[in-house]
């Protein structure tokens, strides 16, 4: 029988480490973690605690309606994949010491960690992963399933396409728009406009490679 539902009930997609940051987001913000599904339960994180098997064997099964979700799962093709086949209400965890101006919007599924700062008129997608202490300035546009890592610093009008990751402790100067499904590399310092599905590293940041799936 399905459990009963509160405002505050949340169930998660995804056992592995990324889920235990969000976990403990949202049982600080009061969350009661309802299920946890994961594809393949027995490789969960050893902290995890009652993992079952996922959608992906059984979609027509999953308990689409009832209690919001969140896709914990850091890579972002994967996310995209599962928010694609699953067919629920999302919920945002967002840390408490997280900065995020008013005048900015956070979409469903979003997750923003300790010490993140949004500013103002700033947009952020659906399925975002914001990690620890990264700095997305005014006026940036962030597409669905970006990851922007920890320490990352995204200047004034900056534009991350869908599916893409910036990584940790890269720096994009304002006004740069990065292309959907690239790869920024860790501590990169990207001073120009960078092609969809391009792989960045080094300072001043270089495309090494091409990624466009086949
Ligand atoms: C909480 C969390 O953990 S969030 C996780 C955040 N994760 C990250 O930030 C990871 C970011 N990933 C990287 O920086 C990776 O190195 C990538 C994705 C850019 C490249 O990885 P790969 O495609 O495997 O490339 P590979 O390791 O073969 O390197 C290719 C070349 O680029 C260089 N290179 C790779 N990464 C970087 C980098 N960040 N800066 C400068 N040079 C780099 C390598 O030295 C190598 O150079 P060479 O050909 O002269 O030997």
């Amino acid at each position: 029988m399905e459990k009963s539902i509160t405002k505050k009930q949340v169930r998660i997609y995804g056992a592995g480490g990324h889920s235990q940051v969000i976990i403990e987001v949202l049982e600080a913000n009061g969350f009661d973690i309802i299920e946890t599904f994961d594809d393949k339960p027995k490789t969960a994180h050893y902290a995890s605690k009652n993992v079952v098997i996922g959608a992906r064997k059984d979609v027509k099964n999953f308990p689409h309606d009832g209690a919001p979700v969140i896709i914990a799962v850091g890579v972002n093709s994967e996310r995209a994949e599962i928010a694609g086949f699953l067919k629920c209400n999302y919920e945002k965890a967002i840390h408490h010491s997280a900065i995020i101006s008013d005048a900015s919007s956070v979409g469903e599924g979003t997750v923003i960690f300790a010490g993140a700062i949004i500013q103002p008129n700033t947009t952020i997608g659906k399925h975002v992963i914001i990690n620890t202490g990264a700095s997305v300035d005014h006026d940036n546009k962030i597409g669905d399933f970006a990851h922007i890592s920890p320490k990352v610093a995204l200047c004034g009008h900056v534009e991350v396409g869908e599916g893409s990751h910036i990584g940790v402790g890269a720096v994009v100067i304002p006004k740069v728009k990065i292309g959907k499904w690239c790869i920024i590399g860790a501590g990169t310092i990207v001073l120009k406009d960078i092609p969809d599905y391009s792989v960045v590293v080094g300072n001043p940041g270089k495309i090494i490679k091409n990624i466009k799936p086949n």
